[in-house]
């Protein structure tokens, strides 16, 4: 019998779990859907659009997360266009070494994708589309470029660092319409309504957005090489008008057609182990995703330990408590999972705490994000992790004085680094002169 794939069928059993009524009916999905074309699915959604969409894919971030998204789009069956964003010359030159090829490497083993297209940016912000790799020229040279290429952004994947994501977005915003769809590929909370606030203040000329919660293992072998080290998934939600709770059901025309191809592209794409969820149910997921990364990417940082060393000291596991104290209470009191039975169980200090250290021991071995930022000089997430809860307490009243230490802890500690590699030295403010007065 042959059904026609509809989006309510993103939807998948097992994922909709979340106690309101689901936007969606989950319906059987026929197995041949899963191997369909990416202009199969483009037609379904221009069947009935006004301006048919080219089913482009832009990808801006190439690390890790980026790599991994265009290496998994392009081992598709038939791969979709896949534009990849290269933000400087150096990584141009460094994708042309390479021979326009990104590498994932699973158990040892390297699989090579190629027919990647490739825009970068000069330094006036225009971007310019590159000459396929074989005739390219080694550098960067506008002589050679066709015009800067400002056309228009379907489905752009973003997935540079929280506090990165913001400008990256600012720099790209030109070619962002209110028809085009940003899906965000971060860890922490807070970006998108920094996003809004500061990129698209107007909500009538907004791009759509797709948030998602990603929990495979990566690791970084070389540039556009990496390793795929755990299997885990990615969640995805069309992200719904901000003045209605994520707790109301929506209705599905109201999804944009690039929201809709992107969201059935990804879902599609067997390596991502992507799932479409409403948008409440993403936002619990993120929510716990913030509580591990609270914990684990502050401590194993500021110890300069494996995440599973945390397991192992009484120290920590006071500190690990009080904490996730501080985050159930603010995550409990949050407007906007308000209505949702079941949150004072699922975000309880106790639950919290086996998440973290099943985390932790499954993670053992590894590097978390931030202590490999702090040790590598680069900006750290934790405005997005410890700093949200922060913030978000002080609306709701509530004290997070830990998390306030600790988010402290951690720039200090960033600033620290800093000035002892600047040669720095160190301020005797006892006799710093600041006005005209002589020294006391
Ligand atoms: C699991 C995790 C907390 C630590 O490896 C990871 O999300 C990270 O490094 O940020």
């Amino acid at each position: 019998m042959h059904l026609t794939f509809r989006p309510h069928s993103l939807w998948r059993s097992g994922v909709l779990k979340t106690s309101f009524r689901p936007r969606f009916q989950v319906h059987s999905v026929p197995t041949t859907r899963f191997i369909s074309t990416w202009k199969e699915e483009l037609e379904e959604v221009n069947y009935a659009a006004k301006a048919p969409l080219s089913g482009r894919v832009h990808i801006l971030g190439m690390g890790n997360l980026g790599c991994f998204f265009a290496h998994s789009l392009a081992t598709r069956r038939s791969p979709p266009p896949i534009t990849i964003c290269l933000h400087n010359d150096y990584l141009y030159q460094a994708f042309v070494r390479k021979r326009g090829q990104i590498s994932v490497s699973t158990h040892g083993l390297d699989d090579v994708r190629t027919g990647f297209d490739v825009e970068t940016v000069d330094e006036e912000g225009r971007w310019y589309t590159m000459p396929p790799v074989d005739k390219r020229p080694s550098s960067f040279n506008s002589e050679y470029q066709s015009l800067p290429d400002n056309g228009p952004i379907e489905c752009l994947i973003i997935c540079t660092k929280a506090h990165h994501t913001e400008l990256a977005i600012k720099d790209i915003s030109h070619r962002l319409t209110k028809d085009s769809t940003i899906c965000l590929v971060h860890n922490g909370m807070g970006v998108l309504d920094s996003i809004n606030q500061n990129v698209f203040p107007d909500p009538n000329n907004r791009p759509h957005y797709i948030q998602t919660v990603f929990s495979h293992g990566l690791g970084r072998n070389d540039s556009f090489k990496i390793s795929h080290l755990g299997v885990g998934t990615t969640i995805l939600s069309p992200v719904g008008d901000p003045s209605i709770p994520p707790t109301t059901p929506e209705a599905d025309h109201t999804w944009a057609p690039s929201t809709k191809y992107l969201l059935r592209l990804l879902t599609l794409t067997p390596p991502l182990v992507a799932v479409a969820d409403t948008p409440a149910g993403l936002l619990q997921y993120q929510l716990e995703k913030l509580a591990v990364n609270c914990v684990i990417n502050p401590l194993t940082a500021l110890s300069d330990c494996t995440n599973g060393e945390i397991l192992y000291s009484f120290s920590f596991t006071r500190v690990m408590r009080l904490l996730l104290f501080e985050i159930s209470a603010v995550i409990c009191a949050l407007p906007e999972l308000q209505g949702i039975p079941g949150i004072e169980d699922r975000f309880s200090p106790e639950r919290l705490r086996r998440l973290v250290v099943n985390i932790a021991s499954n993670t053992a071995k590894n590097h978390s994000s931030m202590q490999q930022d702090i040790n590598q000089r680069r900006l750290t997430e934790i405005e997005y992790f410890n700093g949200w809860v922060v913030r978000r307490g002080e609306e709701l009243g509530i004290k997070c004085a830990l998390n306030y230490m600790i988010k402290h802890l951690v720039a200090a500690k960033a600033a620290t680094h800093r000035s002892r590699e600047a040669g720095a030295i160190p301020l005797d403010l006892d006799n710093v002169i600041s006005t005209n007065e002589p020294p006391i």
